[in-house]
């Protein structure tokens, strides 16, 4: 093709207000700085040493928060956002001269995670608008569990009528529980609707039968007569203790392989990697680099797409976008991954716990905008090569083309099994770079992150797509404390990331821009975060007891930066949100998990992270629950808070609420005794009975939980009482 002639496969928009923004800050910059004046001229006319001390509590906590609101700056400095033309693709490629993709799914917990959802995500992902005989799905079984892999032989059957019944209805989400929990039956009489009715009474038996099995717990004696796979499991003591299993359950180079209406179908591959209980498995990563090494040796794709057992397919054409950026001639040479923002099925309308809306419709368009958007995990699309460690260079341009698979070369099966089973077991990373310079990386509990961050440096880069038609859907936790302790998991393994040679400010960093490496911080200092915020919840209100303020008069001249920051702050982060698609009320509720999250999360992920430096515990990957009681559901779906059950999280947040309630109550009582001309105590302490008065509104639903409520989801009444006595010590020493 002429130069000349060449037209790109996508093309980059950059955001629209990035002005209007750039204004704001500077304006907030200039409010902070006299905020600064203010505390350093204030500071010698202190008189106590207590005072002296919370005065310098509040400069160095205004001073981080300084600083975070900077990055929070830079990753919003300059978002871009992303299109394709898939039509330009398949004019230039045909489906002939299409790559091969390999899809990598990851299971942990049939309890947790069930085989029916798995399944529907596995159909989702086999029934990619892509031909079949270049795609391969590999599902990892961490949970090493004889059902999940019935749910996966029960799938292979179904996918001979749902990949042509998707083909032919233009069906989307084509993952079979969404498709038909969504779509309204047909009216007609036709032999199409009577298709779907055929289509759907079958995927129900397929999903009750697996449901069976799952309630049994184990696969009867007639069932696993079926597949001679099941005998793997005679060798299986436990979940943690077993031999690589991998079944090849649809082989696309088998000449029988096809759907009912005899087109090729997809590989499908079972893999319970090998477990010894003297080995570290490395959770999800070491999943995943097994996976690599298995598709590696069955397909060898040289574009794999990873994705979540919870995130289905919601957008049949996903793949062939993420192509567009890969096989542009000019510009995609040297991107690494594509990355779709995570969304979410279960979300409700104002989200009680939140779901990073921000971080996933704006964070990561700053990110591309810097230099390449984050890991996240789940629904990227990788280009093998750099996801396997490979650096990038300019001479050495990678040739997909170079990595072709070719279907009709025939191998015994049985060698390409002992292979594998090589490849995935324990003993084979030994003394290898696996998880170091090779694949998805073992230092962190994000290990996507991590993974995101290596690859950049290695002078890769990566792009954020956000197609109109969300190209994946997943499940957010339900409850509070299944949010808090994704939470913690997420903050304990950034805090990994800040304190390795991985961070991203001291590391070898040629190949990533600083305002990359300052981006990610955002995320690496959720930790310690916990600090400022937790003073600012605790001290101010404590000082109001005591008689000490901490900020200006609200009527003095230096009460006006003041009020324009936290005005001007918070407004523009409900615009922001709103313009991410929330609602208001989704604000505020993201507001209040910004606060427990702070309070608890991220405070308890320093401390587990400390006491493993101090090696007294072992990092743990804590699966988040896909699945939750009726009742659990049903306040779910009214937006009422769980709790549930005793934590010491709980108690935590519980405490602060009510130190902070108590704070309020006992000025009110002490100032109408004392009456110590009421505006002039508003003045003094005004931004301190502000505050106050906020952390207790955001605070309502606790008040509720604990004293107001009787469903199975209220704060116990141990939780309860613990937290009275706390706040109650505390606000005694405060006024005492
Ligand atoms: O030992 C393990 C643990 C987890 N998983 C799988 O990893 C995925 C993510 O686990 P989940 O409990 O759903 O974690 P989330 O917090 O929802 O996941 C987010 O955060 C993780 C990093 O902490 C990323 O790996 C995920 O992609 C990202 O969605 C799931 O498919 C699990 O089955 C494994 O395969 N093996
Ligand atoms: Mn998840």
């Amino acid at each position: 093709m002429g130069k000349s002639r060449y037209l790109p496969l996508f093309e980059t928009r950059p955001a629209r207000g990035r002005l209007l923004f750039r204004s704001y800050a500077a304006s907030i910059f200039i409010a902070i700085c006299f905020i600064f004046w203010y505390r350093l001229t204030y500071f010698p006319a202190l008189e106590t040493t207590t005072e002296t001390w919370v005065w310098v509590g509040m400069f160095l906590s205004e001073l981080w928060f300084t600083f975070y609101f900077f990055i929070t700056v830079i990753v919003r400095w300059n978002p871009v956002f992303r299109s394709t033309f898939k039509d330009r693709l398949s004019s230039r490629y045909g489906e002939e001269a299409l790559p091969g993709v390999d899809v990598l799914v990851c299971t942990a917990d049939p309890r947790l995670e069930p085989p029916t959802m798995v399944i529907s995500t596995v159909l989702s992902v086999m029934a990619y608008d892509y031909p079949p005989e270049k795609l391969s799905v590999y599902l990892s079984d961490d949970g090493g569990s004889d059902v999940t892999f019935y749910a996966l032989l029960e799938a292979s059957r179904f996918a001979q009528i749902w990949l042509p019944f998707c083909r032919k209805l233009k069906v989307e989400p084509t993952s079979p529980e969404a498709y038909f929990q969504m779509s309204p039956e047909p009216v007609d009489d036709s032999a199409m609707d009577n298709e779907w009715f055929i289509i759907k009474k079958s995927y129900e038996d397929v999903k009750s039968r697996i449901e069976t099995v799952t309630r049994l717990g184990k696969v009867p004696v007639d069932i696993r007569k079926e597949h001679k796979g099941f005998d793997e499991w005679d060798f299986v003591s436990s979940r943690h203790d077993h031999p690589s299993i991998l079944q090849v359950l649809i082989d696309g180079r088998d000449s029988n392989a096809f759907d009912t209406e005899g087109r090729a179908l997809p590989t499908l591959v079972y893999l319970a990697r090998e477990k010894r209980p003297q080995f570290h498995h490395h959770f999800k990563a070491g999943a995943l680099n097994a996976l690599i090494r298995v598709s590696s040796r069955i397909s060898n794709a040289p574009f794999i797409l990873n994705v979540d057992c919870d995130m289905y397919s919601n957008n049949s054409k996903a793949i062939r976008d993420a192509l567009c950026f890969f096989l542009d001639e000019e510009n995609g040479h040297d991107i690494a991954y594509v990355q779709y923002p995570q969304t979410f099925s279960n979300l409700t309308k104002n989200e009680i716990y939140g779901c990073l809306r921000i971080f996933m419709q704006l964070e990561l368009a700053g990110f591309d905008g810097n230099g390449g958007s984050c890991y996240v995990g789940t629904g990227c699309v990788h280009r093998r090569e750099a996801l396997c460690g490979m650096k990038y260079s300019k001479e050495l341009p990678v040739e997909w083309k170079a990595m072709k698979y070719d279907r009709k070369i025939r191998e015994s099966a049985s060698s390409i099994q002992q292979d594998c089973k090589a490849l995935a077991s324990c003993a084979y990373e030994e003394n290898t770079q696996w998880g170091k310079q090779m694949g998805v990386k073992y230092e962190s509990l994000v290990e996507d992150i991590l993974t995101g961050m290596s690859i950049q440096n290695k002078g890769w880069r990566s792009v954020y797509l956000n197609p109109e038609r969300p190209a994946f859907l997943g499940v957010v936790p339900t409850t509070l404390s299944d949010t808090l302790v994704q939470h913690k998991r997420w903050s304990e393994g950034q805090l990994q990331i800040l304190l390795s040679e991985h961070c991203t400010l001291l590391y070898d960093r040629r190949n990533m821009p600083l305002k990359l490496q300052l981006s990610y911080c955002i995320y690496m200092l959720w930790a310690p975060n916990s600090f400022a915020t937790l003073y600012f919840v605790i001290v101010p209100s404590f000082c109001m007891l005591k008689g000490i303020s901490l900020f200006p008069n609200i009527s003095s001249i230096w009460g006006v930066p003041y009020l324009y920051v936290i005005v001007v702050h918070r407004v523009q982060s409900l615009v922001e949100f709103v313009w991410c698609g929330g609602t208001v009320q989704g604000w505020l509720n993201e507001q209040r998990m910004w606060l427990f999250k702070r309070t608890t999360s991220y405070f308890f992920a320093v401390i587990d992270h400390t006491l493993k430096l101090c090696r007294c515990s072992k990092s743990a990957f804590v699966v988040t629950r896909k699945v939750a009681d009726d009742d659990v559901n049903r306040r779910y779906e009214q937006e009422i808070m769980d709790f549930g059950y005793s934590s010491p999280m709980f108690t935590i947040l519980a405490t602060l609420a009510l130190f902070n309630l108590f704070g309020l109550v006992a000025l009110g009582t002490k100032k109408v005794v004392t009456d110590d001309v009421l505006t002039k105590v508003f003045d003094i302490f005004g931004f301190q009975i502000l505050l106050c008065c906020v952390l207790v509104f955001v605070n309502l639903p606790i008040y509720r939980a604990m004293f107001f409520r009787k469903d199975s989801g209220k704060i116990p009444a141990f939780v309860t009482l613990q937290s009275i006595t706390l706040a109650l010590l505390a606000s005694a020493l405060a006024m005492y």
